[in-house]
Formats: C-alpha cells, sequence, structure tokens
C-alpha cells in the first residue's frame, strides 16, 4: 500500500464520536481506505461496524452532533475542510451514491425518463429536451435495460426490482461522477440479478473508469467486484489489503470467520457457521482487541493491549498473532 497510486479518495485516521450525556461514544476509529480510479473497493463489516457512518463522513452527511476528525480527500482535496455549499456540489456531481432500496430512491410518481432528464438538467442547465432525451436513453442502455425508447415512458412500478435499481444506477452516473458510493446495493435482489448488477459495477468502472466504494455485508459480492478490501470490525480496521492476499491468506480471525461464513459452491452443505457472538457495543468496549471475546485464538495479550498493525507486503492486519501460522481457514478446528 505504500506504491505510487491515483487515489481519487484517501481517508486518513478517520474518527467519528458522538457525544453523550456520560462521555462521547467512538463510534470509528482510527480509519484508513482509498480507491484509485477505476477501482473496486469493498468496506465489509457487521451491522453496526462503522460502514455507514465512516461514508456519511465522506459525503459530509453526518448527523451534526456527532464529531469527526482525520483526514478525508477527494482528487487531492480535503472534504472536512470545506464548506457545506461545496460540498453539496461535489454531492451528486463528482460523488454519487446507490442505496439498498431502489423503490425508495425512485419517485413513483414520474416516469424512469423525466426522473433521468431531470438529474441531467440539474448540471446541464442549458441542454435542450431532445439532447436530454437522447442522453438518458445512452444511460438507460449503458445500465443494458432492454427497449430503453419503450422503457423511458414508463414509471418504477413497472420496473421489476432489478431494473430499478439499474434506472437508480443510470440516475446515480447521470453525471459522469468520479466516485459511486453503493451502500448494500444487491441486498434486495435475488443472486441471479446481483450477478447482473455486478456486470454493470464491473462496466462502468472499466469503461468509465469510475471509482466505486463497495459497502456490504456480503463477501461473495466483495469476491466477484473488488480490487481491495477493508474489513472493519466495531469501528476500526482489522484488516485490509489487495483481495486477492486477503482472501487467500486471511490473517485477522474476523476475516476468517466471516470467510468460513460465506456458502461454498463445491460444498453440498453450506458452510454457514456465522461468528458466534456479537460485537461489543459502543458504551462497553472491551479493553485490548474489540474482537477478543470472540476469538477462538485470543491469548491473555489480546484482552490487555491493542494490537497494531502488521504488514504482510499486501495485506495488514490489526491481531497480535497475525503473523502465526493459525488453522484459521475452512477447517473445523480452526472455529
Ligand atoms: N445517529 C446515531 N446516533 C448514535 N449512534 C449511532 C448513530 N448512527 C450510528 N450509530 C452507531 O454507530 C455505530 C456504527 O454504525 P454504522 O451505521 O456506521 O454501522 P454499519 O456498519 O453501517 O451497520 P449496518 O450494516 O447495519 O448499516 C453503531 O454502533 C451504531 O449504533
Amino acid at each position: 500500500m505504500s506504491e505510487k497510486r491515483d487515489n481519487i479518495l484517501d481517508v486518513r485516521g478517520l474518527r467519528i464520536a458522538i457525544p453523550g450525556q456520560d462521555g462521547e461514544r467512538v463510534a470509528v476509529s482510527n480509519v484508513d481506505f482509498e480507491v484509485a480510479r477505476g477501482e473496486v473497493l469493498g468496506l465489509v463489516g457487521e451491522s453496526g461496524s462503522g460502514k455507514s457512518l465512516s461514508m456519511l463522513a465522506v459525503m459530509g452527511l453526518l448527523p451534526h452532533n456527532m464529531q469527526v476528525t482525520g483526514s478525508i480527500r477527494f482528487d487531492g482535496q480535503e472534504l472536512l475542510d470545506l464548506p457545506a455549499r461545496q460540498m453539496r456540489k461535489i454531492r451528486g456531481g463528482r460523488i454519487a451514491m446507490v442505496f439498498q432500496d431502489p423503490m425508495t430512491a425512485l419517485n413513483p410518481v414520474l416516469t424512469v425518463g423525466a426522473q433521468i432528464t431531470e438529474a441531467l438538467r440539474l448540471h446541464n442547465p442549458s441542454l435542450s429536451r431532445r439532447a436530454l432525451r437522447t442522453r438518458a436513453l445512452e444511460l438507460l442502455d449503458l445500465v443494458s435495460i432492454p427497449m430503453p425508447e419503450r422503457r423511458f415512458d414508463q414509471y418504477p412500478h413497472e420496473f421489476s426490482g432489478g431494473m430499478r435499481q439499474r434506472v437508480v444506477i443510470a440516475i446515480a452516473v447521470a453525471n459522469d461522477p468520479e466516485l459511486l458510493i453503493a451502500d448494500e446495493p444487491t441486498t434486495a435482489l435475488d443472486v441471479t440479478i446481483q450477478a447482473q448488477i455486478v456486470e454493470i459495477f464491473d462496466r462502468l468502472r472499466r469503461e468509465k473508469g469510475l471509482a466505486i466504494v463497495l459497502i456490504t455485508h456480503d463477501l461473495g459480492l466483495v469476491a466477484g467486484l473488488a480490487d481491495r478490501i477493508t474489513i472493519l470490525y466495531s469501528g476500526r480496521i482489522a484488516e485490509r489489503g489487495e483481495i486477492e492476499a486477503v482472501f487467500r491468506r486471511p490473517r485477522h480471525p474476523y476475516t476468517a470467520g466471516l470467510l468460513a461464513a460465506v456458502p461454498s459452491i463445491d460444498s453440498t452443505i453450506a458452510r454457514l457457521h456465522a461468528i458466534e457472538g456479537t460485537p461489543p457495543s459502543l458504551a462497553a468496549r472491551p479493553p485490548g482487541c474489540q474482537f477478543h471475546p470472540r476469538c477462538a485464538f485470543a491469548l491473555p495479550l489480546c484482552a490487555e493491549r491493542d494490537p497494531d498493525f502488521q504488514w504482510f507486503g499486501q495485506s495488514m492486519a490489526a491481531c497480535h498473532r497475525a503473523g502465526e501460522d493459525l488453522p484459521m481457514i475452512g477447517g473445523d478446528d480452526g472455529r
């Protein structure tokens, strides 16, 4: 991770604290991640691990009571210093978003064509009606919606869930963003439709050089699309690096647990043993490594000291035992 990269997004030392009556609660701490143009970063972790807060911080949309520190650079510009007005211009323009539920993202009383042209018009007020329509049809085609001419005049309820999500993606990329933040974009869709959405993201990154941050619980989705992965546990990074390195040789028992919970294709019995236990609440963080109460490999040291990162060339992990040969993957002895 030390090589020279053209990062469109570079997040360093991100910390998000929520003030409370009994002191502040730190939801995100010491989080670093980056994504280069044309690259896909998978941001993975269980519910409550801080994925959404981290990306809300990138978009300048955190609730006002939260305190955010660190650095979030977009194309070299520090976003945490940016006035709200300038941030609004970047959001929806150079940074676009896609969320889980395509129905709430679309207006049920407007045709799909009207919604795409409206998104285009906002950033291109001088385009003629005809030019807007032509561009909208191109966008429908880009996201593989068959018969765009006919679909243009239809309403969202006339589209299937997968087709609606394509429309949402078309709107998101209407103004050629450089970064797309996709928060659980396929969770509401069935598996075959998920694969089609993955293909569209892949095309957007290849053909348009779009950088994508893919927020998900789903390691299968990350495996199919991402170049790099950042795994959050309880608001901190457990492990991050090149996707192949992390999947081939997870260094953190939490990563290994997540991987073991992915159903394996070659097995008739899906190995769906999720990691037992739950992450700590923000109000009652354990001392030492946050994962140690759930970790099969915890040592006394793990309950005493927060682990530093260990670097393995293409990945790094915050685990006291990251450098050891633990029987972590696939083995029933491992978990
Ligand atoms: N508005 C809020 N006020 C107080 N605490 C919050 C608020 N929003 C989030 N949190 C807490 O911050 C932590 C991180 O939440 P976040 O939503 O980022 O997790 P997540 O990984 O995105 O989870 P999910 O997958 O469920 O969206 C959680 O412990 C959550 O309870």
